[in-house]
Parts: C-alpha cells; sequence; structure tokens
C-alpha cells in the first residue's frame, strides 16, 4: 500500500538518534561470543539487528531483551559456536548475514542461511572465495547467493586478503574468521572503510592491529585463537540515520533540527562533509563518547544549497547515504556528480537505477552512469508528484518521504515496510519534526 509524504512549512525540533547498525550488529555478535554475560544498552531494535539477535541465539548463545534497547547476552565462551537445529533467516540483512558467515566459518558447525528476495541476489562470492581459502566449505546454486550452506572448520588457514572493493562487511567477515584460525590474518583496504570491527572488538579485549599501507592503502591484522571478555557498552546513535533528518532540515522552507547522540567517526561522516560543501552550515556539540566513539549533537538549518562533484575519497564513508544525498542535490542549484560508487549497484536494490528513477518520476533531471549519477539541481523546491518504486529497499524509502516534504507536490512510495530493517521509529520521528507522512 502507497504511502505519501506532503510536503510541510516547516521541519523543526529535537530527535535522539537511533542506536547504530553496524555497531549493534557487532555488539551482538561479539557478545554472543564472550566468556561471559555482556549487557548492551542503546541498541537498534530494527530488524536487520533483531535478525542477528536470533542467529546468535540458534548458535548458542543467551540472548535476552531486558528492556527497551537494553539486553543480555550470554556468549558460547570457550565452548564456541553450535550448529542450528534450523535454518538462519538474516532477512533484508547484507551485514548479519557476510559478518556472521565470517563468525560461522571458524567452528565445526553446519548452518543453511536464507535471506529475503533482496538479499537472495546479492553477491556473496566477495565473501564466499575467502573464507574458502581459509579451508570453509559452501553449497550454493553455482550463482553464490542465498540460500547458502556453510560448513565451518576449527582448523582454518590464516590468509593475507586484499578484497577487490572497498567493502566493511568484506573485511570484518575475514577478520572474524581469523579470529579463529592457527595464525596472523590480515586484510589490506584499497580506501579505509568503516572500523567498527576493530573499535568494537578491541573494547572486547581482543588485540587487533591496523597499520598504513602505502597511500590511503591500509593494513588490518588479528591474531587467532584470542578470547572476548564480556563487557558493557552503549551503542553510539546512528549517522546514516540521522542523514535523513538533517538533510529534511536543510531543504525545508524552515528548518531547524538537532540529531542528539549522533556517532562522530570519520569513517561514516563522508555526507556530512558533502552537505558541508555544498553550502549547509552544520553544528556539532560534543556530548561524551560511547563504545569508544565520539558523540555528537548534530544542528541542521534551511540552507541554500549549490550542486558540487562528491569527491572519490568520501565515497566509503557514506556509502549508505547516496540516496539522500540526491535528495538535497535536486534542490542545490546546478550540477552534483556522484562517481566511484558502482558499489551502490549491489545494494539492498541498485541504488544508483533506484535513485534515478526516484529522482525522475518526481521531476527532476538526471543521468546514470555506470559509477553513479549527475543530479541537474532545481535550484528550490523540485516539481514532486512522482509514485517512488523502493525495490525492497529501506534507503530509498526514506530519502523519497524526506524529499515529498519540501517538493513542490506530494511524493510517493509504493511501500514502507523495509524502513523497520534500519530504522523503526523513522515516521514518528519524521511526525514528530512536523513531517505529514499519510498512507495512501
Ligand atoms: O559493515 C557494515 O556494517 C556495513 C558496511 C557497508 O556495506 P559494504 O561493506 O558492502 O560496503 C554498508 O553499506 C552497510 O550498510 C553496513
Ligand atoms: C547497505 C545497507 O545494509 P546491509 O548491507 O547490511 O543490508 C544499508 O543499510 O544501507
Amino acid at each position: 500500500m502507497a504511502w505519501t509524504s506532503y510536503p510541510v512549512p516547516r521541519f523543526q525540533g529535537a530527535i535522539r538518534a537511533p542506536g547504530d547498525k553496524s555497531c549493534s550488529h557487532r555488539a551482538l555478535m561479539f557478545a554472543g561470543l564472550a566468556d561471559g554475560t555482556s549487557e548492551i544498552s542503546g541498541l537498534l531494535e530494527g530488524e536487520d539487528v533483531i535478525n542477528t539477535a536470533k542467529a546468535m541465539a540458534a548458535l548458542g548463545a543467551s540472548v535476552e531483551q531486558i528492556g527497551p534497547g537494553k539486553w543480555t547476552v550470554k556468549g558460547v565462551g570457550k565452548a564456541g559456536l553450535s550448529s542450528p537445529a534450523q535454518d538462519i533467516d538474516f532477512g533484508n540483512s547484507g551485514t548479519g548475514s557476510r559478518l556472521m558467515m565470517g563468525l560461522m566459518a571458524g567452528y565445526p558447525i553446519t548452518a543453511r542461511l536464507v535471506g529475503d528476495a533482496s538479499l537472495s541476489k546479492r553477491p556473496m562470492n566477495r565473501v564466499i572465495k575467502p573464507l574458502e581459502q581459509m579451508g570453509a566449505r559452501f553449497e550454493h546454486d553455482g550463482r553464490g547467493m542465498l540460500p547458502i550452506t556453510l560448513h565451518g572448520s576449527d582448523a582454518l588457514t590464516p590468509i593475507d586478503f586484499e578484497p577487490e572493493q572497498a567493502s566493511a562487511q568484506v573485511k570484518s567477515c575475514v577478520l572474524l574468521a581469523g579470529l579463529n584460525a592457527r595464525g596472523t590474518t590480515s586484510v589490506t583496504e584499497s580506501r579505509p572503510t568503516r572500523d567498527h570491527t576493530e573499535k568494537m572488538l578491541r573494547g572486547f579485549g581482543v588485540k587487533i592491529s591496523t597499520r598504513p599501507a602505502g597511500g590511503v592503502r591500509q593494513c588490518v591484522s588479528i591474531e587467532g585463537g584470542q578470547t572476548l571478555q564480556p563487557v558493557d557498552t552503549s551503542i553510539p546513535g546512528d549517522p546514516s540515520s540521522a542523514a535523513f533528518l538533517i538533510a529534511g532540515a536543510l531543504i525545508s522552507p524552515s528548518g531547524g533540527v538537532v540529531v542528539e547522540g549522533v556517532m562522530s567517526n570519520e569513517t561514516r561522516d563522508g555526507f556530512f562533509q558533502a552537505a558541508a560543501m555544498m553550502g549547509a552550515g552544520l553544528g556539532a556539540e560534543e556530548m561524551g563518547d560511547a563504545a569508544g566513539e565520539r558523540l555528537v549533537d548534530l544542528q541542521a538549518a534551511t540552507a541554500s544549497l549549490k550542486g558540487r562533484s562528491i569527491p572519490e575519497t568520501l565515497v566509503a564513508s557514506m556509502i549508505d547515504e547516496f540516496p539522500v544525498l540526491s535528495v538535497i542535490a535536486a534542490f542545490a542549484e546546478g550540477e552534483t556528480v556522484v562517481s566511484g560508487a558502482e558499489e551502490l549497484r549491489v545494494k539492498e536494490s541498485d541504488r544508483i537505477a533506484a535513485t534515478v528513477a526516484m529522482l525522475r518520476v518526481n521531476g527532476v533531471e538526471v543521468e546514470e552512469r555506470a559509477d553513479g549519477f549527475v543530479v541537474q539541481g532545481c535550484g528550490g523546491p523540485p516539481p514532486g508528484g512522482g509514485l517512488v518504486e523502493t525495490h525492497h529497499d529501506h534507503r530509498i524509502a526514506m530519502s523519497a518521504l524526506v524529499m515529498g516534504t519540501a517538493a513542490q507536490k506530494p511524493v510517493s512510495i509504493d511501500d514502507p515496510g523495509m524502513i523497520a530493517t534500519s530504522y523503526p521509529d523513522f515516521m514518528a520521528h519524521m511526525a514528530e519534526l512536523g513531517a505529514d507522512i499519510r498512507e495512501g
């Protein structure tokens, strides 16, 4: 059933950022491995993360919700993970499925992994290949897509791996397999990607080192056979979710939004850097830290935006923010060019095609390129009036609804269902800030 976002005169208020999705997945996984009981607060209770919680429980951890966003996890410790009785369903989540494949690969277990229609079309060879090199075995239909049966091993061989893509999921998968390999596993990245696996593993007492490897390349190494210690931790706010609210403030005729407790991490802040380059005056007030990450209250107000070429060096640090970047680009004056972002083609949808279609159906001129897109900004509110196909993609759905708050005519989406995978409070937060989003 379609939902529509109507133009509103104001977009104002303060919202506490929901827990970060990447950190929430990892906290559950690492607590589930640890030798003892961890307490996690501020966990994002989105569907992707809940599927990771269920996966860890199916593999032997005791996972319990003790309050809103508050969870205890008794890890498997030295006993290790055990084979699940049933298929593990990762729903819509690339992060959950790929990181868990690395985690499971180091134990002598068998597990069948399944996912929804979107996840079952996403490439898994990028993690299957290195894990096979280490000694895990896989059964699939030959295309390297879910459903996949994994046969792990407690005698994995360490590897030195250089992923073809700048991908935190691939890096993390290999490092997590390395946690149980016999020796030192290392991953050399062509461009630094989000570093939550490294930082959070350190929080659980694991030694893991990162060193420069020439130019912007860096090498992360982990020694096998380490035991994780339980911790009490709180999850920092999600910059990727905050980006939607910040974008809403920038394009509003009268915008003024504060998003509280957002993680400030340079591997995640590309959207805010790009928005600042386009003329957004963003404020950031230091608010302490959580799980080793700095927290800030982010402020944004109505801005007169200018189109820009987004530097390719920012791509990895804003990989999930391109659909919403395209929305602010549609309101900007002049051309915004995105390049070097071909990874967008293998997200929950083909995010280059879906973003281009979202803008076109709302009257914005945009060119599709193999590795990005070029938006001709309208220098003010774009026409709107379109029905956007979300293709099972939460970020396309949220971007289109943000666009509708300030376009000339309302913007509709075919299905809001997927929003709950990453930002279950999105509709409530948008309404609190003044958005008018209704079914129909
Ligand atoms: O490691 C992670 O938590 C994530 C890594 C990114 O994927 P890739 O590694 O495929 O770029 C990102 O798109 C995803 O939302 C979360
Ligand atoms: C790409 C995303 O997530 P995942 O890869 O975990 O499905 C996302 O949240 O935008």
